[in-house]
Parts: C-alpha cells; structure tokens; sequence
C-alpha cells in the first residue's frame, strides 16, 4: 500500500456522547542505563506515569514494552478500569523491557470494550509498532475512505485505529535505510491536522508527536539517577500528557512538545525529525447582519472590503452609503469569528463592551448568541455609528467594519430567547485551503515529503481572500442582509483552553506556567468580576479548589472547606453516561459540618458548570443544612458548544447554560445568584504568564465556549 493518491471526503463527523481525555506516557532507557533484562524498571515506571495521569482517564489502562530489537515481539497488557486495577504488581513484573508506552483511556470514538483499549499494535513492514493516542480526529469519515479506497479493512471503531493505517501506507518514493516515520508521519498531519498527541514506539524508538494545532499536551522529561543532582547518571527519557507525571518517576521536566514536532526518542537521546505547519485555511473575518424595514435599501451592500486597514471603514458602510444611511437600517448583531479585541459602540463618548456585557447601556444578550450580539441602547439618539476589529490572526491587520445609522430600536434579545434556542446547529468552523502553511516562525522543508496530499484534490478558490453576501426575507417583510468576509491564512494554534480550566492536574505546566497559577488567577479574576457580599467561600471539590482560593484572596472573604469529597469516587464529569454521573455526584459529596453554614451567606466556587449534574444536589444539602444564601460563581465562561476535539460533548441542549436563561436556571437550582467569569478574563488567566521557547505562538481553542473552531470539522 502506497499513498500517493489523494482522497477526499466531506462528510460531517458523527455524534458520541460526552467523552474526556486520554493520557499517554512513554519511557525509552538510554544505550548505558545499566538494567537487568529481567527488570521490570520500564514497565514500573510506566504504570507509575499512568498513575499520575489518571485524573485524564478512568475507563482502561495498557502499557507494551520491548527490547527494542528489530522484530522483537512486544509484551502488552491492557484491561478495564482503573490503573492500579489492570495493573497489579505481578503484571507490571511481566513486562519487560528498555522501552513502552503506556495509555489511560477515555473514548471518545468506539466503544468502552477491548477492542478499543489502547496502546494498540500494528504490524507492517518494519515489525511491530504500537501506538497510543490523547485527542479526537475531526475527519474520521475522510480518513476511513482513504483506507476503504486502498482496500484496507478496519477492525475496530477507534479513531485511534485510523491512525495506526494511515502511518502504515508506504511513501512513494521508498524507504532507504529501514522505516522513515518522518515521511509517514507528515503524511499522518497532511491527511488531519488534528486533534492529537501521540506516542509512537517502533523497534528501539519512541516518536513523540503533537498535532500541528498543538490541541492535546505532550512534553518530554529525563530520567536521572538523582534528581536533585544535575550531572548524576543518565537513565533515559519519559514523555507524557502532563507533567504532573515527572516527580513520582523521578524524571526532570525538559520541555512540551511543539505543535507539529516530531521528536524521536531513542537510546542515543533525542531528536528533533520535524516541525509540520500548521495548513491554509480560509477564515471568515466577519460577518455582519443588517435589517432594513425596506427591502430596497442597501442592494448594494457587500462587505467584503472588511479586509480594509483599521481605521478606514469599507465604503458600502461609509456613513455615505446608500443602504447604510437607511434610517430604518437595524443592526441585529454582530458576528465575529475571532475574539475581538475591542467592539465599540461610538457615541458622545465611545464605549467599549465585551463579552461580559457590563457596559450599561449596550447588551452583548446573556451569551447566548454566536458571536457578539450588539443591543441598540435605549438613547438611540446616542449612538452614532458601530464598528468592529476583528484581529483574526497574529500577522493579520484588523479588519474594522463601520456602520453609520440612525438606529432602530431592536427588539429585546432576552425577550426572545427560543430565537435564540432555534438558531441553526451549524458548526461554525474555517474552510481548509490546499496549501500547507509557510506563514509563522516553525520551519520545515517541504520538499522532503515523498507524499502528494489528498489537499490538493479539494477545489478551493485561489485569492487570498474573498466575501460573499446573501439577502433573506424575514417574516415579519424585512430584508436581512448578512455579509461576510473570508481571508486566506494559517490555521491557528488551538491548545485547548480546558485543558486549564478543569482536565490537567493543577501540579502541571504547560506553556510555561502552572495550571495551578492560572486556576487561581480565574478565581481571583472571578472575584474582581462578579464580587458578592457573603460570610465565607467555598468550592465544589476537588478541581475548583484553586480557584476558590484565589476568589476568596481577592475578595477578602474567608476561604472554608465546606464539602467532604470521597476519595474512592471518581471524576463524575468523565462518566460515560449521566445515570452513573449522578450516582457519583451523590455517592461522593457530603457536608463536613451542618455548623459552618447555618444562617450563612455562600459563595460557592466551581471551575465549571457542564450538564448541571453536581450543582444541584450539592446546593440542595448547603441549602437544607441552613445556609441563607447560596451564590455560585463559576471560574469559567458558559459552556455551549459542542466539543469534537477530545471532550466530544456532542449536543448543545444537554449543556446547561443552553437549557435556559441564567436567571431561570439560578432560580431552578435554588441559587441566590450564578454568575461565570467572562472569556476575556479567561484568556486574561491563562495568558498571563505564559512563557514560550523557540517564538511559539500562542493560541487556544475556546471552541466549546464561543463556538468557533480552529478548523473546519470533518476536513
Ligand atoms: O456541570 P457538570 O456536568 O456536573 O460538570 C461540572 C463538574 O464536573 C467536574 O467535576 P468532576 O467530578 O468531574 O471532577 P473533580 O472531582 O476533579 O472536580 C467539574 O469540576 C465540575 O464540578
Ligand atoms: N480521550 C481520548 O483522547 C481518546 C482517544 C481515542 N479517540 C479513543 O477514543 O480511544
């Protein structure tokens, strides 16, 4: 089998339930580390990484270890449950080794059966290989037509297998010198730019493999015959999902796994194969929508000068033209696919708003709506014209979009909340071009890939940059003219931001700093954002225990343990369906003390609010215990959106801030006030101190809370 036919597919990806991540650790022992071949050193030290990364998994474990000797057959064990379930001591004794792998699993993809379990093991032309893999593919569909097209057959519904094919299909162009896993991997990005991170073991070597988006973590450490001693023996290297897994092993943290690198691992040390680009795609810039009373106005209308310089506003909506001058023109929203830095409404004073909405007299509505939502105030006679920047990418210039009016008053957003419930389910998300990037600081050479990609087959348009516009006729005999703009560009990196706010152990860094930090900054940002009057602060154990703390510093209220949290129950969230997620509510939850609460006012902390399962039977016990107000705060945005990259939260109506307005849902759990940190503070959490090797850029994927995907879904 060969891979030098495209193939290309643009089915839609399929459904699952609510699923979480995966861990992946990996561990090759250096040429000299002095080791019985009996010794199961590797095999403990992998089972001990896996421990530490539990927290990411719950549903299966498997580790596979070798001599590292071509041909050499692998010893794998792999069974449901927990780590320390499936891997008791005697089983660990039996694997021996210089190097394994090691995998939690959640599924996201196939079901919870053996079939499924990871690591899995192939075997082509270079022997035996296994791999194991933290992250969803958003084109499954594409890739399984690809294999079907080269007449493979799968034996199993994981993603993961998909992965195990496609780096299986030769290069062209041949291979000198044994396997080149460089090619096949590049190969690998081209056909799916992500979501994974992947530990990759081949005879004596370990590839250690990030996606080009960076979605999934991944970092490298040594292991050291004395940790505390820096020149002490070199014993090998481990790679893992967190950190968090270094010290129980006794390995040294070195650094995370770029987006896109390739890093091989072998006895000899470390080595970089390859940074892969991150693709082309076409991003919308923006997208406005406009009304009009009179369906003559504004033919002319178009939008795509948004791809204008800041500060000169395209001329269809220069206070000039036609349509925009109407006096009956409406601005019913604005729609911005990136974060806008500034989205102003300019009046006697210009004002800036943003998510949270906390300018008094503009409404972004209850963050409901895709994208910003711009209420007309009630002193129409104010507002002079609205503009948005839209500062799509780092080497972009901002697009400004200016709207001079003379404004209608909207009809109230809150007022029409199944509006917004009805709104179309379409997953936003930015259309692939053909190209591969050359546009940020990571380097390759291109010409090395022995591989045609099945990109080029897809028809897309050449400029770099395009819009288009469409008019509808809306019920009510008003014409809604919606206008967007697209712009040829690298897709962006697209760590996952909830990798921060709830899935990582706080004891783990990733870009630089400590989860640790920036969930105490969420709390403290929190505090200064949604500040109440009460006693004492709380947290719903055991994730939103920093950022309680960092509430209650900010806030000057005394932090109390309120809640007991059962130490044999697992994560409730990562259950795989919601009878079960009750159930561990319910079993892990109880009140230290009924003294604490009674005839006190509350703040209870939560690092987020998901389907609505721990929040309500936790304020019914503060509530009946005597508490006399109960308000929660919760140190993230309203999740919303569905997740198609590793948390695989499939529907918008089992998430709780899409069942009903916040006020309705408060009153429902019997809560004094809710309120969420908005996402500028979130980004404000997780950026502030970042620090970066090599000119990284930075970037997250927020998807599941601002619906905008770093790419088009199903590829
Ligand atoms: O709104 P929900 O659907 O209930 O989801 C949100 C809850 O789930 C998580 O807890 P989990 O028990 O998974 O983990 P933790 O014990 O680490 O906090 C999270 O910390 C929230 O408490
Ligand atoms: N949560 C994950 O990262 C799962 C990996 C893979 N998609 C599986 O379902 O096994």
């Amino acid at each position: 089998m060969e891979f030098d036919e495209p193939a290309w597919d643009e089915s839609s990806a399929e459904e699952d339930e609510l699923r979480e991540e995966c861990g992946v650790f990996g561990c090759v022992l250096a040429e000299d580390a002095p080791l019985d071949p009996q010794d199961p050193y590797v095999s403990q030290t992998i089972a001990l990484g896996l421990h530490s990364l539990q927290h990411r998994g719950q549903q299966s474990a498997g580790i596979v270890t070798t001599t590292g000797e071509a041909f050499q057959d692998f010893k794998l064990h792999r069974g449901a449950g927990y780590v320390n379930k499936v891997f008791t001591e005697e089983q660990v004794y039996k694997l021996t080794g210089r190097l394994g792998i090691g995998h939690n699993r959640y599924a996201t993809t196939g079901g919870n059966d053996v079939s499924n379990f990871q690591p899995f093991v192939g075997h082509n032309k270079h022997g035996p290989f296994a791999l194991a893999h933290n992250g969803q593919l958003i084109n499954a569909d594409s890739l399984k037509d690809l294999l079907f097209d080269r007449g493979l057959s799968l034996t199993t519904r994981s993603d993961s297998e998909l992965i195990t094919q496609v780096i299986s299909l030769n290069p062209t162009h041949g291979e000198q010198d044994g396997p080149d896993w460089r090619t096949r991997i590049r190969f690998l990005m081209r056909q799916t730019p992500t979501s994974y991170s992947l530990a990759l073991m081949n005879r004596d070597k370990i590839y250690a493999v990030r996606d080009p988006l960076g979605n999934r973590p991944l970092c490298v450490g040594e292991l050291r015959s004395s940790e505390s001693e820096p020149e002490s023996k070199l014993l090998g290297w481990i790679v893992s999902s967190e950190s968090c897994a270094f010290p129980p092993v006794g390995a040294r943290y070195l650094r995370e796994i770029l987006p896109g690198e390739i890093l091989e691992i072998s006895p000899k040390g470390l080595k970089r194969l390859d940074i892969v680009h991150r693709p082309r795609i076409y991003r919308p810039r923006a997208t406005i929508t406009l009304e009009y009373e009179d369906s003559d106005v504004n033919q002319q209308a178009s939008l795509q000068n948004l791809d204008t310089h800041a500060g000169v506003a395209p001329p269809c909506c220069s206070p000039n033209a036609t349509g925009c001058r109407s006096a009956k023109a409406r601005v019913l929203y604005v729609n911005s696919t990136m974060e806008p830095k500034n989205l102003s409404l300019n009046s006697n004073e210009p004002k800036t708003m943003n998510e949270s909405g906390n300018e008094p007299k503009l409404s972004s509505g209850d963050g409901t709506s895709e994208g910003l939502f711009v209420g007309m105030p009630m002193e129409e006679d104010m507002v002079k014209n609205i503009s948005v920047s839209d500062y799509s990418s780092e080497e972009d210039i901002p697009a400004v979009a200016s709207v001079s009016l003379s404004p209608v008053l909207l009809q109230e957003k809150d007022g029409n909340l199944n509006d917004q419930f009805e709104r179309s389910e379409d997953k936003k998300s930015l259309p692939v071009s053909a190209e591969d990037s050359t546009g940020d600081s990571q380097s390759s050479d291109d010409s090395i890939v022995e591989v045609s990609s099945p990109l080029t087959a897809r028809s897309v348009s050449s400029t770099s940059s395009s819009s288009s516009s469409s008019d509808e006729l809306s019920p009510n005999g008003t014409t809604k003219r919606r206008c967007s703009a697209t712009k040829k560009c690298t897709a962006p990196v697209a760590f996952c931001i909830f990798e921060y706010v709830y899935f990582a152990r706080p004891d783990s860094i990733f870009e630089g700093h400590s989860v640790y930090d920036v969930r105490y900054k969420t709390g403290e940002l929190l505090a200064l954002e949604h500040p109440v009057e009460a006693d004492f602060v709380c947290c719903v154990p055991t994730t939103a225990s920093v950022a309680a703390k960092g509430f209650a510093s900010k806030s000057g209220l005394p932090y109390q343990d309120l809640l007991y949290r059962s130490h044999f129950v697992g994560r409730s969230f990562i259950e795989s369906d919601q009878n079960t997620r009750k159930r561990t509510v319910l079993r892990k939850f109880s009140l230290y003390s009924e003294n604490f609460v009674r005839g006190k006012r509350v703040v209870l902390v939560d690092d987020s609010l998901v389907r609505g399962t721990t929040i309500e039977p936790i304020v019914e016990m503060i509530k009946n215990a005597g508490a006399l107000e109960v308000h929660f705060r919760v140190a993230s945005p309203p999740i919303r959106h569905p997740c198609y990259m590793g948390i695989n939260i499939p529907t918008r109506e089992e998430l709780a801030a899409n069942r009903a307005p916040l006020d309705l849902l408060a009153s429902k759990w019997n809560l004094d006030s809710l309120k969420y940190l908005s996402l500028e503070g979130l980004h404000a959490a997780v950026n502030d101190g970042i620090v970066l090797e090599e000119n990284r850029t930075v970037g997250h994927c927020t998807a599941c809370l601002d619906g905008i995907y770093p790419v088009e879904l199903d590829w």
